[in-house]
C-alpha cells in the first residue's frame, strides 16, 4: 500500500507523496495528472489542495530527501516555502533527524525542527534562498529594467510601487492600505501576469502586503499555477526582505518580524551574509490528514478505494488562528 498526506503550513494546503517508497515511481505525466484531479476543489480529495509536493530521492548523498513541488495546475515550481515546512516535518518523522538539508530544484536548503507553536501545532524553520534581483532570474528582462525596487510600473497598475525579486521562484510585491489589500487589483494584476504576457514571461507569484506596525505585516497572495491562497511562504519571505530594503523604517535585518496571513502566520527573519541576502521561515507543518491506496490504483488516479484517517491535528490549529488578532476582512479560502 501506498501512504499519502494531506498537509498544510499556513493553510496553504498540499498532498505529499513519497516517491521512494514506490516500487514504480510516477513518470512527470502522472504526476501532472495525479496532481490536477487530486487537488480539483470539487472533485479532488478532501477539498482538493494548492499542489502536490514529492519527495525524491536527492542528487547529493548528503541530503535526506528532495522536493518537488507540483502546482495545481500541473506547472513544476523550484521552491515553496510553506510546503517545504511540511516535507521538513515528514523527514524528520522518517530519519529522526531535527537539523538536516533537503535538496530542491535550485538549491540545497537547511531545514530544522522548532519549538511548537502550540502543542499539537509543530513548528519547522526552512532557508529560503538563492534570492536574486536580476532581470532574468525574475523573468521580467523584457520590461527594460535593471531591477524592481519601490518602484512604480506604469505598464502594471500605475498607481501602485512594486519590488520584485526571485526566492528562487518569482515574487512581485506591493505594500498598500486595508482597503486595497481587501480589493480586486491583487487578482487582477495576479490573472494578467499569469497569463501570457510582455511583462513576467515565466508568470509570477503576486503579494500585497499591509503594514501593521514595527516588525508586523499581513500579506496576501495571489500565486502563479495556483490562484488565491492563504499563504505563501516564499512570498512572506520575499516580502520580509522586501520591507527590509524599503522600509528601514518597519523591520531591520536580523530582527524577527510577524507576518500574518489569511490561513495564520509565520515568522521570518531576514539575513544578509557574505554578500547574499536568505530568509529564514519559521512556521506551523500541519498533517490533517493521512491516506492509503494501492499503488495500482495510485498509477490509474483511482481514489475509490482509499482509505482516509484524521489526525486531529487542524482542531488544535483552527485554535491557535482563532487566537491571533484581525487586521482586515479577509477570511480563508
Ligand atoms: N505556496 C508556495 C509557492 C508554490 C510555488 C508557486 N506557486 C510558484 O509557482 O512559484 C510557497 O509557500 O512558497
Amino acid at each position: 500500500m501506498t501512504q499519502l498526506f494531506k498537509v498544510h503550513g499556513s493553510q496553504n494546503e498540499f498532498f505529499i507523496l513519497d516517491q521512494t517508497e514506490l516500487t514504480r515511481p510516477m513518470s512527470n505525466n502522472e504526476l501532472v495528472t495525479f496532481t490536477k484531479k487530486i487537488t480539483d476543489k470539487k472533485t479532488g480529495l478532501l477539498g482538493g489542495a494548492d499542489g502536490v509536493l514529492v519527495v525524491d530521492t536527492p542528487t547529493r548523498p548528503e541530503d535526506l530527501a528532495k522536493m518537488r513541488v507540483i502546482n495545481k495546475d500541473g506547472s513544476e515550481a523550484s521552491m515553496c516555502g510553506n510546503g517545504l515546512r511540511t516535507v521538513a516535518r515528514y523527514v524528520y518523522e522518517k530519519y529522526h533527524k531535527d537539523n538536516f538539508f533537503v535538496d530542491t530544484m535550485n538549491a540545497n536548503l537547511q531545514v530544522q525542527k522548532r519549538d511548537n507553536f502550540t502543542e499539537k501545532v509543530p513548528a519547522f524553520a526552512v532557508e529560503i534562498s538563492p534570492v536574486s534581483f536580476d532581470p532574468h532570474n525574475v523573468g521580467f528582462d523584457k520590461l527594460g529594467r535593471q531591477r524592481i525596487i519601490d518602484d512604480y510600473l506604469p505598464e502594471i497598475y500605475p498607481s501602485l510601487r512594486f519590488t520584485s525579486v526571485a526566492v528562487p521562484n518569482p515574487h512581485l510585491i506591493s505594500f498598500v492600505d486595508k482597503e486595497t489589500i481587501e480589493g480586486t487589483a491583487l487578482g487582477e494584476i495576479g490573472q494578467r501576469l499569469n497569463d501570457t504576457n510582455p511583462y513576467f514571461y515565466n508568470g509570477v507569484n503576486v503579494n500585497f502586503a499591509q503594514i501593521i506596525e514595527k516588525n508586523k505585516i499581513f500579506v496576501r497572495t495571489f500565486e502563479r499555477g495556483v490562484g488565491y491562497t492563504n499563504a505563501c511562504g516564499t512570498g512572506m519571505s520575499a516580502t520580509s526582505l522586501a520591507l527590509c530594503l524599503t522600509h528601514p523604517d518597519v523591520a531591520k535585518f536580523e530582527e524577527e518580524l510577524t507576518v500574518y496571513n489569511p490561513g495564520g502566520l509565520v515568522k521570518t527573519i531576514v539575513h544578509w551574509q557574505d554578500n547574499h541576502y536568505h530568509i529564514d521561515l519559521i512556521g506551523n507543518a500541519t498533517f490533517t490528514h493521512e491516506l492509503e491506496l494501492s499503488e495500482d490504483d495510485l498509477h490509474h488516479q483511482n481514489f475509490d478505494n482509499i482509505s482516509v484517517q484524521e489526525t486531529g491535528e487542524q482542531a488544535a490549529y483552527e485554535e491557535f488562528v482563532a487566537s491571533l488578532p484581525h487586521f482586515n476582512n479577509l477570511t480563508v479560502y
